[in-house]
């Protein structure tokens, strides 16, 4: 199976072509989340995040999602607690969509599919002093997924999504200050899944600590389009692409147990 093979699926994407070799592959994101056959664990504490909206740097295009970045040279915003055993510092967060509201979500709650997750990515920084020297390591990351839903407007999405025109193209940066990504979590942060998996974009290191909400936060239909407005490709290349569905193909779970924070 894949969970033995040192190959793992990559969904056919612009991105990557082909299985890529991934150290071992049995650890591997995202994944589905069978409710019925998650753990409740009582060890499992509340999330602790005190994030400074002073960190926030700039928006993005990297060609394969859109990144808000964080000052991470210091501890100014952090996470703890949870399934985390350490402090691990904000570096940055991205979404992943689709084409349409039917699908665009990288984990799943029993096969079931949101139209965009959020990923607000922090690495170890009791342990390590990089980022690129925690995303090649076991316990380095812990990413936090958010379900997006369409609904009411999300006030505080608005600010993010203005400056989305201004990056449409890959490789196309702007300055964005005094974004508080707190906005963004559900009001409840004590219901979470969590379990141990992978980047899902190259380089697929088996390094996070992923920690999945169980509640969504919604957003509207008119905010979403916007996702889809931008393009995978440069303002250089003569075919234009549209970023949607950059999300991965799931992955087997390999005998790992997903815990729930919630009985
Ligand atoms: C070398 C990575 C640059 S930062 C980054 C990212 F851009 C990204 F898209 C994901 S993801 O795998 O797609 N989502 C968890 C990450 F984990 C990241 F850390
Ligand atoms: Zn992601």
């Amino acid at each position: 199976t894949a969970c033995s093979s040192k190959y793992v699926l990559s969904q056919v994407h612009p991105m990557w072509q082909g299985p890529l070799a991934v150290p071992g592959g049995d650890r591997q994101s995202p994944v589905d989340i069978v409710v019925r056959a998650s753990v409740f664990d009582s060890e499992l504490k509340p999330l602790v995040n005190n994030y400074d909206p002073d960190t926030c740097q700039q928006i993005w295009n990297n060609g394969y999602s859109f990144l808000v970045e964080y000052d991470d040279t210091t501890d100014k915003s952090t996470l703890k607690g949870g399934p985390l055993q350490d402090k691990f510092r904000l570096c940055q967060f991205h979404f992943h969509w689709g084409e349409s509201n039917a699908w665009g979500s990288e984990h799943t709650v029993d096969r079931k599919l949101f139209p965009a997750e959020l990923h607000l990515v922090h690495w170890n920084s009791d342990k390590y002093s990089l980022f690129e020297e925690a995303v090649m390591e076991d316990n380095g990351l812990a990413v936090i997924g958010v379900f997006l839903k369409v609904g009411k407007r999300h006030e505080g999405l608005q600010k993010l999504v203005d400056a989305l025109p201004a990056i449409r193209h890959k490789d196309s940066v702007v300055e964005f200050n005094r974004f508080d990504p707190a906005c963004l979590l559900p009001s409840n942060t004590d219901d979470y899944w969590t379990y141990h998996g992978s980047l899902t974009t190259p380089p697929l290191t088996e390094s996070v600590t992923w920690i999945i909400m169980k509640q969504h936060i919604e957003v509207s239909h008119d905010q979403l389009a916007v996702f889809r407005s931008l393009l995978f490709t440069s303002a250089e290349e003569d075919v234009q692409k549209s970023m949607v569905n950059n999300f991965r193909v799931q992955q087997p779970l390999c005998g790992r147990t997903v815990r729930s924070s919630f009985s």
